[in-house]
């Protein structure tokens, strides 16, 4: 009898492997084992069209002469009955004589949900679903947020002083961190579907908001949030080989164009105070496939997102430098009570170099 935990672990290593890598697909990992223990097969889901974890696992068996009928199948997540950019998965499963298969989580798509494990048990595959839940869904939290919620999953990224300024009163805030954190802001970066940031931050810092410091195979998109088409045409940020999109709130069919002649897609959604309606952007990006959001921007437009209820978690570096009153993280106030302040809970807490990297959830929204 083979024991389930050390393979659905390793199904769950190889699914992290995707984690830069799949986009907009969840990251899965699949292991196939022998009865007697020894793994026929592995892999992890690849590029967007790329094949599943499933079908690289089984490839890999099929290249090594392994006969997989009668193994066990250990995947992170429910294989997919629908014929999207690839086969079913379930398909392929059934097709090359797996005997059972062990899924972490249901597949939160609509179009997946429970129908994959209903043809693999309709073709007599034993189907068991449950270990390693928990890790699955958090390697994939800004998959299951657009498939549950139909938006991403917010992130919002900031750097700042040990207290708390982000910019001096006169702009300046290049670096406040060391190269350690900035390298590891790109690895966030670089797992994110798209990379947000406000006009204020585009005019101030012209920033590129690529991943540069850490090796990729994809470079995530850019969105601008920019409701009087400001965006200077030379900005840094327009970079081949990914979508630009710049959210506006005031029509401007000359500028509009211009944009989009250097690759921008500009969308129109104002709000009644004639800034952009950012749950409607919010909703917008889902459906352009965007998981998970990482929003690097200034005081003001955090500030939007955390009054308006849309971030999700903290991505926090601390430098060990005061730097008194400038720009903070997020202009939220100024309140009255102390009850009306955000509330997160701490999740991780880590040294990075000489500074200090807090990941904080916002209590409660993590419940879809
Ligand atoms: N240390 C750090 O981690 C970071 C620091 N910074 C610093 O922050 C400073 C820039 O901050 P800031 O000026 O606040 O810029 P932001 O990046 O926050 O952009 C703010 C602008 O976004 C536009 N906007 C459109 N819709 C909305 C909305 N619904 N809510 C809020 N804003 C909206 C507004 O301009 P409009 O109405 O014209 O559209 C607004 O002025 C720079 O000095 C930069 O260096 C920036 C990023 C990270
Ligand atoms: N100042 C500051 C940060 N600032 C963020 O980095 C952006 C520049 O990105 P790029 O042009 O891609 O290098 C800038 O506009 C702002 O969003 N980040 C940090 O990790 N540490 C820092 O001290």
């Amino acid at each position: 009898m083979t024991k389930t935990a050390p393979f659905m672990n390793q199904a769950l290593g190889l699914a992290a492997q995707a984690l830069f890598l799949s986009n907009p697909n969840p990251r899965v990992g699949c292991v196939i084992a022998a009865a007697d223990g020894r793994i026929l097969g592995q892999g992890f889901t690849q590029q967007a069209g790329g094949p599943h974890a499933e079908v690289v696992a089984l490839r890999d068996a099929a290249a090594a002469g392994h006969d997989v009928r009668g193994a066990t199948a250990y995947v992170t997540l429910e294989p997919c009955a629908h014929q999207g950019r690839t086969g079913p998965c379930c398909d392929a499963l059934v097709a090359a004589g797996i005997g059972k298969v062990v899924a972490s989580i249901a597949d939160p798509n609509p179009l997946v949900g429970g129908q994959g494990f209903a043809r693999l048990r309709a073709a007599g595959v034993e189907v068991e679903v449950g270990p390693g839940a928990a890790q699955a869904r958090e390697l994939n939290i800004g998959f299951f947020s657009r498939m549950v919620r139909g938006t991403p999953w917010v992130r919002l990224k900031t750097a700042a002083s040990l207290d708390g300024t982000t910019a001096l009163a006169n702009g300046a805030s290049q670096w406040i961190t060391s190269p350690a954190a900035r390298a590891d802001g790109h690895a966030w970066r670089a797992r994110a579907c798209a990379v947000l940031t406000g006009i204020g931050t585009v005019l101030d810092d012209n920033p590129r908001l690529d991943v540069r410091e850490v090796p990729t195979p994809r470079q995530p998109h850019v969105v601008v949030v920019d409701s009087q088409l400001q965006t200077p045409l030379d900005a840094r940020l327009f970079i081949a080989g990914r979508a630009c999109y710049i959210y506006s709130a005031a029509q401007n069919d000359a500028k509009q164009a211009a944009l989009e002649a250097r690759g921008a897609t500009v969308i129109y959604l104002p709000n009644p105070q004639g800034k952009v309606d950012l749950p409607a952007m919010l909703r917008d990006l889902a459906r352009r496939g965007v998981n998970e959001l990482h929003v690097e921007a200034g005081n003001k437009l955090n500030g939007s997102f955390v009054r308006e209820g849309l971030v999700d978690e903290m991505l926090v570096y601390l430098a060990p430098t005061l730097l008194g009153p400038g720009l903070g993280m997020a202009n939220i106030g100024p309140l009255e009570t102390l009850t009306q302040g955000l509330a997160l809970n701490f999740t991780a807490v880590d040294r990075v170099g000489p500074d200090i990297r807090l990941v904080a959830r916002v209590r409660g929204r993590d419940v879809f």
